[in-house]
């Protein structure tokens, strides 16, 4: 897929990697609707967008992923502004054990919620034109956090949902691929979540799990993750693929078929 004159959402893209997403999309000449709930932030990422890539290439709405409806208006309003939608990116998300249904709001029904309305829209079976949606779970979509395990659960649910829903929108001939990016960890400020004990509840007292494994893996720059991101949405083979990347280098999971599952006879 080239990216000239395509169109892009965005989703917590006032900050960190959603951001950095926004930006290299901007940068490959794909225009960007970025939605967030943070309205000061995101005002101040259009205005920097806006005077590197000029006013017509970007949009802000701010938008809550939790709420269906004000979700559902700011992709509508990107629609009727753009014309048409090609590019999906859910990456909204948060760290929060001791508010875990907000989390299982926000990181795992809205990007159900993200990925049918993009699906509904870019669907070639409604007259859309096709397109691609890149699903932000994490390194812990794949392995656990013992420190986080509300934003585990997310993750690896984000994982299951997605690659689901790539093999029924192929066989359905949706002409809409779908994704999924597994970082490890990155400098952003999801991670002060790590030394906030009203975010973390009884599993503060173990954060040195998290902590630890942070020490080992290291830590990356969200332009890193940016470069990686585009890679794998300009692959056009790839559908139902999750792709880890770690400060080592990026790999694509090799998710075991259910009959390649060692067994014993029962
Ligand atoms: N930073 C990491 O180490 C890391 C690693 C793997 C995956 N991730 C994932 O990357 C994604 C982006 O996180 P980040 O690291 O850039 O964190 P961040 O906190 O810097 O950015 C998250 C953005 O999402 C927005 N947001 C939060 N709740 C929202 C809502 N209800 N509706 C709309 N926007 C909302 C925030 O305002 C913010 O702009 C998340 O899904 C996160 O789980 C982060
Ligand atoms: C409160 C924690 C917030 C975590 C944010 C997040 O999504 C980051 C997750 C990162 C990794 C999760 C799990 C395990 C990492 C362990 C080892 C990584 C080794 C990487 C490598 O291969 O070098």
């Amino acid at each position: 897929m080239a990216l000239d004159g395509k169109v892009a959402v965005v989703t917590g893209a006032a900050q960190g990697l959603g951001k950095a997403f926004a930006e290299i999309l901007l940068q490959n000449g794909a225009k960007v609707a970025l939605l967030d709930v943070n309205e000061k932030e995101g005002k101040s990422t259009k205005a920097a967008f806006e005077a590197e890539f000029g006013a017509s290439r970007t949009l802000f709405h701010v938008c809550d992923v939790s709420s269906e409806e004000v979700f559902k208006d700011a992709f509508q309003k990107t629609v009727q502004h753009f014309g048409r939608v090609d590019i999906f990116c859910n990456n909204a998300g948060i760290t929060n054990e001791v508010s875990w249904e907000k989390t299982i709001e926000i990181n795992l029904k809205g990007v159900v919620r993200g990925t049918y309305m993009a699906l509904e829209h870019m669907k070639t079976e409604n007259g859309g034109g096709g397109g691609v949606i890149i699903n932000v779970a994490s390194m812990a979509g794949v392995v656990h956090l013992a420190g986080a395990p509300i934003y585990t659960a997310t993750k690896h649910a984000v994982v299951g949902f997605s690659r689901a829903m790539a093999e029924f929108s192929a066989a359905a001939g949706y002409g809409v691929r779908i994704c999924m990016l597994c970082p490890a960890f990155v400098r952003t400020d999801i991670l002060n979540a790590l030394k906030e004990k009203d975010k973390l509840g009884e599993f503060f007292r173990l954060k040195h799990l998290t902590e630890n494994l942070l020490d080992v893996a290291g830590l990356m720059e969200t332009s890193d993750v940016a470069k990686v991101f585009l890679q794998m949405l300009l692959d056009d083979s790839k559908n139902g693929a999750a792709l880890l990347v770690t400060p080592r280098g990026a790999a694509y999971v090799d998710f075991p078929a259910a009959n390649e599952i060692p067994c014993s006879p029962l």
